[in-house]
């Protein structure tokens, strides 16, 4: 029997939208407040959507356990009360959530003992973010 797990993680971080690819400008017009050259900060929640079989044993796809120690090795070590700017990650890359959540997408690949479906990352209570994983389609056959 297929199933579903989600298990829903938190942790604090700031951060600044900016792009090398634009001047200041450019910069504080596309991002608005969230340019402020000092920063601001979320409360991210990160939801990981995991399946597998359900062993028939112990009647777990996975065991929370385990995905909270990686969890907790691989994402919290990492990001809880961190600059996200900072980062190797976002060296090149803009913090915003959409690439956070691609980021934490790529870590969570490293869990084996179950098949990565979703990573859902809530930034704010308004703005949320999903990434399945897969290339991105080639232009024009979407
Ligand atoms: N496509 C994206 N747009 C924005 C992102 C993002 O990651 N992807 N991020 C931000 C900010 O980081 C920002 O801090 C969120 O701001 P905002 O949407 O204004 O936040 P809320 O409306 O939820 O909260 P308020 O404090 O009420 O403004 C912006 N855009
Ligand atoms: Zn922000």
């Amino acid at each position: 029997m297929k199933a579903y797990l989600s298990r829903r993680y938190h942790f604090s971080a700031s951060h600044r939208l900016n792009t090398d690819a634009y001047d200041a400008a450019r910069n504080r017009e596309i991002y608005g407040k969230c340019n402020n050259p000092h920063g601001h900060g979320h409360n991210y929640t990160v939801q990981v959507t995991l399946s597998g079989q359900v062993d028939p044993a112990t009647g777990m796809v996975c065991n929370l356990a385990d995905l909270d120690l990686f969890a907790q090795k691989n994402l919290l070590a990492k990001f809880d009360h961190a600059n996200l700017n900072t980062l190797d990650c976002f060296q090149n890359t803009v913090s915003t959530t959409e690439n956070l959540t691609a980021e934490i997408y790529s870590i969570f690949q490293n869990f084996t003992a179950a098949h990565l479906e979703r990573i859902h990352v809530e930034e704010t209570s308004n703005n949320s973010f999903d990434y399945v994983g897969g290339a991105s389609p080639a232009p024009g056959t979407r």
